[in-house]
């Protein structure tokens, strides 16, 4: 059965975008891109999403834009994960559209001829670094947010990333799970992470890489029972920090000093964002490695800096 919100014209706009020969742009080889957001299934570092859509359904959301409306089952998604929606990369979700809203509604399914599987044989994967292009343009949607702030560190800075904006989007936060991961030295007993913001991108990281995770406490007077850092720390293991946004840095390195008193070794701090104030320089001085995913001179739009 279509979804009841669905207008015939834009079900019919939307079956007709689908049915054209070149839906979306073609790359060089000629053949059409599609790239699925939220179906990496966890743990599987080296799969790219590649979707094959057998069906397309009516849009739920009467203001999608035509074309922004097919929906995939994508073949390698978990049984029982339903149906995922497919983005052309040039219209980004509109801004009402809900994510999960789509899945697993069978209300939403439609049964279509075998002329529409259109992406079968022309599908591509999408290169890691096409990945982090498309990641930075969800970033910057989701947490960016313009105006001069005086942050806690004294810093006056004239934007912010809303970094709760970034770790509440699981499609946003599989994919920073997934890259930040892939930044882990083979040899590393464990990630950390301060509270709190980052602890979700922490959690996210180490169920990516299998890597148990310690959260350290970073408020003032937060230890418990004396204790400043959780999760059962070993003395000796090799332990990378997880930071969410770094500015001054200060804030790290105050967790890296209570991860070292806890007896462990920490040589790396990997980032999401790095707003390029210097942080980088007083990672070296402590003697640590860091490797941020996004530094703001390549992150931020033009005009701010
Ligand atoms: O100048 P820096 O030391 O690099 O600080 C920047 C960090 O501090 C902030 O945490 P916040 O104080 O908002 O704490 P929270 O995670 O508990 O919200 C936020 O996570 C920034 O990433
Ligand atoms: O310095 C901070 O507290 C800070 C800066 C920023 O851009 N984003 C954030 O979440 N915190």
């Amino acid at each position: 059965m279509r979804s009841p919100i669905a207008s015939t014209d834009s079900w019919s706009q939307a079956r007709a975008a689908a049915t054209s020969p070149r839906p979306w742009p073609s790359r060089s080889s000629g053949r059409p891109t599609v790239a699925c957001r939220s179906c990496w299934p966890a743990g599987a570092r080296t799969h790219r999403c590649s979707t094959t859509p057998t069906a397309v359904s009516a849009p739920r959301c009467t203001c999608s834009p035509p074309g922004c409306t097919v929906q995939a089952r994508c073949r390698r998604s978990r049984p029982g994960s339903g149906w995922r929606s497919v983005w052309p990369r040039e219209f980004p979700p509109p801004s009402c559209f809900r994510e999960g809203e789509h899945m697993a509604d069978p209300a939403n399914e439609v049964s279509v001829s075998k002329e529409l599987k259109f992406y079968d044989e022309n599908r591509v994967r999408l290169s890691d670094v096409e990945t982090l292009a498309e990641l930075q343009q969800d970033i910057l949607r989701a947490s960016f947010q313009r105006g001069a702030v005086q942050l806690e560190s004294g810093v006056e800075q004239p934007y912010f990333f809303e970094k709760y904006l970034m770790v509440a989007r699981p499609t946003i936060l599989r994919r920073i799970a997934r890259f930040l991961a892939a930044r882990i030295p083979a040899g590393t007993d464990r990630v950390a992470a301060p509270t709190l913001g980052a602890v979700a991108i922490g959690t996210a990281v180490s169920l990516e890489s299998g890597l148990p995770l310690a959260i350290v406490r970073s408020g003032q007077g937060d230890k418990r029972r004396g204790r400043a850092v959780e999760g059962g720390l070993h003395p000796g293991e090799i332990v990378v920090l997880i930071e969410d946004v770094v500015v001054t840095g200060q804030r790290a390195l105050r967790a890296v000093e209570e991860l070292r008193a806890a007896g462990v070794e920490v040589g790396l701090v990997v980032s999401v964002v790095d707003c390029d104030r210097g942080a980088a320089a007083e990672f070296a001085k402590a003697g640590l490695d860091y490797d941020p995913l996004f530094r703001s001179s390549v992150l931020l739009p033009e005009g701010v800096s």
